[in-house]
């Protein structure tokens, strides 16, 4: 299936109106929620090093997830704009210098250590849209995209309010699927369809990840 440009950009801007138009206790809730829910990851204690984002736009804030990673030693990485369109994922330690990027989203200055992909346990994705296949709806600009195409970290996450799912959203095939979504309400565990498992044929999608003991 696949979205007409214009269809995907009105899916685009109704989803991040609705994420913005949660109030700055419902996303403080939000955050503390999903840093909760994040630990039910059977591999939680040795995930070591984790990718997040600063938060903008509405999006489900991990500043709750990035304070559970300082205080038990994990090493964060925040994503910095990187050529033809792609990321970097730069080590970010407390008190690391950072700089304005082109969309005014603070990201780690030149120099900071850089991590490929592949060598990151866990990448949290920002999302505008997701769906329990595993399928996203980012920015648009396809950087997350290019930057997860050259190898997978053990986990990719996305983040996000529960009231930003949508039913089915086309997977495009330079799409990076989703193994998980955390939101305020639950860890998901994504049926990844192009990947072998099944969607289901009600249409329901994913699973706690409790209950689900393939492939962890
Ligand atoms: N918090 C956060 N950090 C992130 C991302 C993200 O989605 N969220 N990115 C995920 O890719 C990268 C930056 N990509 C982005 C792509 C588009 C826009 C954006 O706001 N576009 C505006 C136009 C802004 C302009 O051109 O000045 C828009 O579409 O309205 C922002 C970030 C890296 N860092
Ligand atoms: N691996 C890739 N190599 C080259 N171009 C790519 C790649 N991945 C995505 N693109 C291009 O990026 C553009 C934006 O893709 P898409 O609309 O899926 O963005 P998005 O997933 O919403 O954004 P983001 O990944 O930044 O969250 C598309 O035109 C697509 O062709």
């Amino acid at each position: 299936m696949t979205l007409s440009t214009s269809t995907k950009a009105r899916l685009r801007s109704e989803l991040r109106a609705r994420r913005r138009s949660l109030g700055a206790a419902q996303q403080r809730a939000a955050s503390e929620a999903a840093a909760l829910h994040i630990q039910q990851l059977p591999d939680w204690a040795g995930l070591q090093h984790i990718a997040l984002y600063l938060a903008a736009d509405g999006e489900l804030d991990p500043s709750a997830i990035a304070r559970l990673c300082r205080n038990s030693g994990k090493q964060l990485y925040l994503p910095r704009l990187a050529d033809h369109k792609s990321l970097q994922f730069a080590r970010w330690d407390a008190g690391s210098a950072l700089v304005n990027n082109r969309y005014r989203i603070p990201e780690p200055d030149e120099g900071s250590e850089i991590r490929a992909a592949v060598e990151l346990d866990l990448v949290l994705l920002p999302l505008v849209g997701w769906d329990r296949d595993g399928n996203r709806l980012g920015m648009g600009g396809g950087y997350y995209d290019r930057a997860l195409a050259a190898g997978r970290p053990r986990w990719i996450a996305g983040l996000a309010h529960s009231a930003q799912e949508v039913a089915r959203l086309p997977a495009e095939p330079w799409d990076i699927k989703l193994d998980l979504v955390v939101t305020e309400q639950a860890l998901v565990r994504c049926k990844r369809t192009s990947d072998s498992c099944q969607a289901s044929p009600t249409g329901e999608g994913g699973t706690s990840v409790l209950d689900d003991d393939a492939g962890l």
